[in-house]
């Protein structure tokens, strides 16, 4: 933290906010006053601004007007909520002292920094989705990426190259992004998440390391294979420092790493989970998409753990294959019984967050305990011994009876809001606490019982035992019975007709009496605090119930769409082949059956090691994109452990989904549509294998005919040739259809449709070898052209196909390419000099590296 400047020329307190504002530069720092929060100078302008509230001046410091702004107590986080959405960092800075005893201004403390990638207030999280804080730096050739979600206590790391880089941000989909300040990796710009740049200095390995290792509390990252992931540890350091800043403490409950690989998941590039809609349509809508119809998950724990699945599909397939044994098992049993027991569930995971986080509310505590209550009912809905998975996962729905017990024992039945508002804590569980409850309710029992005892130990019938706000408790005799007063009265007040005086009992409660309440909220909140404490170190247990709950939901969930829908178990098979029968596109189906718009046709796709391509063309409209779609769809669904639309699915290994669908210009990033469509081209053409599975839809439409069908051509003949890659080509350019005769693992296919009179009928069916023609002029008869424009569409058509018939191009579209000019020749000593030079990565070189590197090039320099 950098030095202070001198305030001293500011009134006290506003020296006391510049001194926290000094050391929150780029948060909008929300400084505690009583009732509320309030924001000063720029930060007020910006607030004015964002939040549409009121700007005004106080007074003057430095005699300079201090410019301000301020949002209720109360209201706070509807106003943090709508400044997180914009993307800002908010630090709270709360009374911490004592306001009674404070000489000057009550001491304050930045007690939390309320980030995007940090929230956990239940507020202002979705339900349904984590909020990830991810952390990326560049080591050499290799990118480190260290990510959290505070509110499940997970931590990750992983490594990839720059090209992997967009589809670990689209997978993970950060809602901010650490960064070096020196060095931001171009990928990250591009991704659009909210950017915090941390300094350089942060981004340490051994740093990284050492937190990494204190964090989950084990001696070395050994056991999770992560030793030698240099950069990601190095982006871990500056993100566990990051955390803990935000959250103003340790983060206990952060004791789960998983350490990804790249080469562990099916692929899935940023441009395939648009395509695809998996999680957002095209337009950016979270519904319809696959994961609005899969998500029928009756907790926010299911759907969080459902949508996580989906976008961390593995290669690797027996976790897969358990998921699709419990959804039959499920089946088998009817899920009904497991989802309603669901209901009554609440979100173990946040809470367990919340409560290491010291956030955790008493409602949210109260909610644990039915929660805690109901798992052996729970429990028995899980059908028992025929899914491993299920009986592992029912195995995990206990949790500890002294957990239960402290819970019952300590929260009242139904707890007030806030634990400042008292009620929270139960009756008879702290006998103090009672005590100061029973002075509260048994006031007037009380005075009663005194005034009983006082009349009978002093004879004076009229006696009586008062209260009011100015003199507080006192005893009051008329004048006439004055003499029988007893020595221990003393007296407190004269009035014309009756004396008033206070005993020792009387005044010892009083003391108790007035302060009673101020004492029971006070001992309340110690007693919460103590129950927190004490919460904490039973918190692995109920970050495993909350997975094994979140499991258990998006598995129910899972089976009850594949009764509803009407889905297969997928299988799998060790040959290459993607055979699937009856395949629907499940969104377009169910969209279908929602607007009664008709039945989806169903149709087959069967690819394996010979036949690896299909060519589809056919109408626009026809159906192509659904086909192709629907078909990575299902392979995806079997990969997360799904049932699958189709009436039989056998698939083989699988490392990638890539998609070339569409061709929405991306305006922002300056690319024409063209571009966009090759840049997405040649990425796919580098990474797809054998194993992965490729959708073309109409590449090369984004410029003219020719040079449109040559690339084409050019780029089917890659994928065939040199991919090998299962590839759908959906195609408008008929000299494709020529493709198969000379490539023999293509074939070719077409959506039918059936002309009658001027108008088309789209069959929607997948049929064997090409289409006859387009029909693009019907189809544009359909969307309501003008008639003369289609008629003269129609003749225009029938003219171009007359020319092109006569002088039909005798150029073979898919001859392998000529050799490319041979490169100028090297001496073999340059070659291996600068072969050594390019293998050299400057960034993770040691000192004493670099010495040796010195001296083998000098050596290399001299053998030329
Ligand atoms: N198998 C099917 N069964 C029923 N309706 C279908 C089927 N496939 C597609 N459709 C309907 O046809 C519409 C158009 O389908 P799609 O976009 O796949 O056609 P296309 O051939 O790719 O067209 P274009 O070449 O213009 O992109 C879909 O929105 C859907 O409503």
């Amino acid at each position: 933290m950098s030095h202070a400047p001198d305030f001293s020329a500011h009134t006290p307190v506003m020296a006391q906010y510049l001194r926290i504002k000094h050391e929150h530069p780029e948060e909008l720092v929300f400084f505690r006053m009583g009732d509320f929060y309030e924001v000063f100078f720029d930060d007020a302008r910006k607030c004015n601004q964002l939040l549409d509230i009121t700007l005004t001046t106080r007074g003057q410091s430095a005699g300079e007007p201090v410019v301000m702004a301020g949002v209720p107590v109360h209201a706070l986080e509807s106003y943090l909520a709508k400044l997180i959405k914009l993307g800002e960092a908010v630090a709270i800075a709360e009374q911490v002292g004592d306001v009674a005893t404070s000489k000057g201004p009550v001491e304050r403390k930045v007690v939390r920094v309320v980030t995007p990638g940090t929230v956990t207030d239940s507020e202002l999280l979705a339900d349904k989705q984590d909020s990830v804080l991810l952390s990326v730096v560049q080591q050499g050739k290799t990118h480190g990426l260290a990510w959290l979600s505070l509110t499940q206590g997970q931590l990750g790391l992983a490594e990839c190259t720059e090209r992997e880089l967009p589809s670990w941000l689209a997978r993970l989909s950060p809602a901010e992004v650490l960064v070096d300040r020196e060095r931001q990796p171009a990928a990250v710009l591009a991704a659009r998440a909210p950017i915090t740049n941390r300094p350089s200095w942060q981004f340490d390995t051994a740093l990284g390391a050492r937190k990494l290792c204190e964090q989950l509390g084990v001696a070395s990252l050994a056991g999770y294979n992560a030793q030698q992931m240099t950069a990601a540890q190095a982006a871990a350091a500056a993100l566990l420092s990051y955390a803990e800043h935000t959250q103003g403490r340790a983060l206990a409950h952060v004791r789960a790493l998983s350490v990804q690989r790249s080469s562990e998941l099916l692929d899935l590039p940023p441009a395939t989970q648009r395509n695809l809609e998996l999680t957002q349509t095209l337009r950016g809508e979270t519904s319809p998409t696959l994961l609005s119809l899969l998500d029928s998950c009756r907790t926010g724990m299911g759907s969080r753990a459902l949508r996580h699945w989906l976008l961390h599909p593995k290669r690797e397939r027996a976790e897969a294959l358990a998921r699709h044994g419990a959804i039959a098992a499920l089946l088998q049993a009817r899920p009904e019984p497991l989802r309603e027991a669901l209901r009554q569930v609440s979100d173990v995971e946040r809470i367990a967050a919340r409560i290491a986080l010291r956030q955790v509310r008493p409602r949210e505590l109260a909610g644990l305990r039915a929660t805690l209550h109901i798992l052996p009912e729970l429990q028995q809905t899980v059908p028992p011994g025929s899914s491993e998975l299920l009986d592992q996962l029912a195995q995990g729905l206990l949790a500890s009876p002294e957990l239960e017990q402290m819970l019952n024992r300590a929260i009242a039945e139904e707890p007030a809001v806030l634990v400042r508002d008292g009620g929270v804590i139960a009756s008879g569980f702290d006998a103090e606490l009672d005590e100061l409850r029973a002075i509260q309710n048994n006031c007037d029992a009380f005075l009663l019982d005194l005034e009983t005892r006082e009349r009978a130990r002093t004879g004076i019938p009229n006696l009586r035992v008062q209260f009011n706000k100015v003199h507080g408790f006192y005893i009051e005799v008329t004048q006439g019975q004055v003499d029988k007063v007893p020595s221990d009265y003393q007296r407190r007040q004269t009035l014309k007709n009756a004396e008033r005086y206070i005993t020792p009992e009387l005044k010892a409660f009083e003391d108790k009496a007035l302060s009673a309440q101020e004492r029971s909220l006070a001992r309340e909140k110690l007693l919460f605090e103590q129950l927190i404490d004490w919460l904490i170190e039973s918190l692995q247990p109920l970050s495993a119930l909350g997975r094994a709950l979140a499991s258990l939901d998006a598995l129910a969930a899972l089976a009850e769409r594949a009764a509803t829908l009407n889905w297969c178990r997928p299988e799998f098979v060790n040959q290459p082949c993607i055979d699937i029968s009856q395949g629907r596109h499940p969104v377009v189906e169910s969209r279908l059956r929602e607007t009664g718009a008709g039945e989806f046709m169903a149709n087959d796709c069967r690819l394996d090691a010979r036949t690896r391509m299909a060519v589809i063309t056919g109408p626009n409209m026809g159906g192509k994109s659904t086909f192709m779609r629907q078909v990575a769809l299902i392979s995806l669904l079997a990969a997360i452990g799904s049932y699958v639309p189709a009436s039989a699915c056998r698939l083989g290994p699988m490392d990638a989904i890539h998609t070339r669908i569409g061709a929405a210009d991306d305006l922002a990033n300056a690319q024409s549509t063209f571009m966009l469509e090759m840049t997405e081209g040649a990425a796919i053409l580098h990474s797809a294998t054998e194993q992965s599975l490729v959708l073309m839809d109409e590449i090369g439409r984004g410029t003219s005919t020719f040079d449109g069908l040559a690339l084409a051509g050019a780029i089917a003949s890659h994928l065939h040739d040199k991919s090998r890659a299962f590839t759908l080509f959906a195609t408008h350019y008929f000299e494709l259809t020529e493709f198969p005769s000379k490539h023999p693992q293509a074939i070719n296919c077409h959506v039918g449709a059936v002309e009658s009179g001027d108008d088309i009928v789209f069959l929607h069916e997948i049929q064997p070898g090409p289409a006859s023609r387009s029909y693009g002029v019907q189809v544009a008869r359909l969307a309501g052209m003008p008639a003369s424009l289609v008629r003269q569409a129609r003749a225009t058509l029938e003219a171009l196909e007359a020319k092109a018939g006569e002088g039909q191009a005798q150029i073979d579209l898919f001859a392998p390419p000529p050799a490319a000019p041979e490169p100028p020749p090297v001496s073999q000593a340059t070659s291996t000099l600068s072969q050594a030079i390019n293998d050299v990565d400057p960034d993770t070189l040691t000192p004493r590296e670099a010495l040796d590197l010195v001296y083998r090039l000098k050596k290399l320099s001299q053998a030329e």
